[in-house]
């Protein structure tokens, strides 16, 4: 017998993403079908999917429970999993407060990547329902010494290795046309360094803290934007100007332009990252679910 599954297409920053609500964890979503529900052209589209499951029916977020309500079952577009989505946890909080599950103010997510604090600001009457109104604490970078050598096109840059839950490598540029076309994955050396693959961003500067990447996602390949990505140039450029707010015990914010939106990052005297952007639904519908359980697998 068929069934009816419900989706929701959203986008942070115009980082897109196909949701699923499934708070029972009912719903079937191997690798396979996943790709197949983020392709653009055959599928839904999207960079990557959001399984909305209640943390307690979730093999990998039972223990995190009564910490979290709700847990973020990220997937790349491509059907692989991920530690940690930024730009997807605010998303996935606005669907919270669209479905009626969380109200303007305070709600935990949990993640692979831990229990993320969201704050959902109030939405001021005529304002624009997607504004940069969501922020999301990131915990601390860690930045790991080994560098690599990022190259595209005949230039080589060398990049920093940040881990925001999910591993980065982010190389300063004086012009992010020099990242190419991005369609395939830059190579890096040595690869040994990022086993799992990596999320490369490209940075050049646009005044005093404040910068613009274009990022090529593992997994989804170039993205309008990248959340993780970019606290992770936010460390990366402030480590870079000399900044550190651990030693100098003041917090220091960035803004960061993606090519789809503005993200604005603080890093606390604690090392806590705090990041603040917008989230958006545009879309509710219904998956053909003789389409999915057909799929080839
Ligand atoms: N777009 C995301 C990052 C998604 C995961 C990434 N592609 C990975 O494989 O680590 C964000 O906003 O952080």
């Amino acid at each position: 017998m068929s069934t009816r599954i419900a989706f929701l297409k959203g986008h942070g920053t115009e980082n897109d993403f196909v949701i699923v609500p499934d708070p029972e964890n009912a719903v079937d979503l191997p690798p396979a079908s996943v790709a197949a529900l983020c392709d653009r052209r055959a599928g839904i589209g999207g960079d990557g999917l959001l399984h909305v499951v209640r943390s307690a029916a979730h093999p990998e977020a039972r223990h995190l429970a009564a910490e979290a309500e709700w847990f973020m079952d990220y997937r790349n577009g491509d059907g692989s999993v991920a530690e940690m989505c930024g730009n997807g946890v605010r998303v996935f909080a606005r669907y919270l407060q669209h479905a009626g599950y969380a109200t303007e103010g305070d709600i935990a997510i949990a993640t692979r990547g831990g229990v993320k604090a969201v704050h959902i600001a109030k939405t001021v009457s005529g304002g624009d329902p997607g504004a940069g109104d969501i922020t999301v604490g990131m915990g601390r970078a860690l930045l790991p010494g080994d560098g690599v050598t990022v190259s595209v096109g005949g230039r080589s840059w060398p990049a920093r290795n940040v881990n925001m839950g999910n591993p980065h490598a982010v190389a300063f540029v004086d012009d992010l046309d020099h990242a190419g076309d991005l369609f395939t994955a830059p190579p890096f050396s040595p690869a040994s360094v990022y086993p799992d693959g990596v999320n490369v961003e490209f940075v050049a500067d646009r005044g005093p803290r404040h910068v613009a990447l274009r990022v090529h996602e593992r997994g989804a390949g170039e993205t309008r934007s990248c959340g993780t990505g970019a606290c992770a140039v936010a460390v990366a450029a402030a480590r870079r100007d000399g900044v550190d707010p651990r030693v100098t015990g003041t917090p220091v914010t960035y803004t960061v332009d993606v090519p789809g939106g503005t993200l604005v990052i603080t890093e606390r005297p604690d090392g806590e990252i705090e990041m603040t952007g917008p989230a958006v639904i545009v879309a509710e519908g219904v998956i053909e679910s003789e389409w999915l359980e057909n799929l080839p697998r």
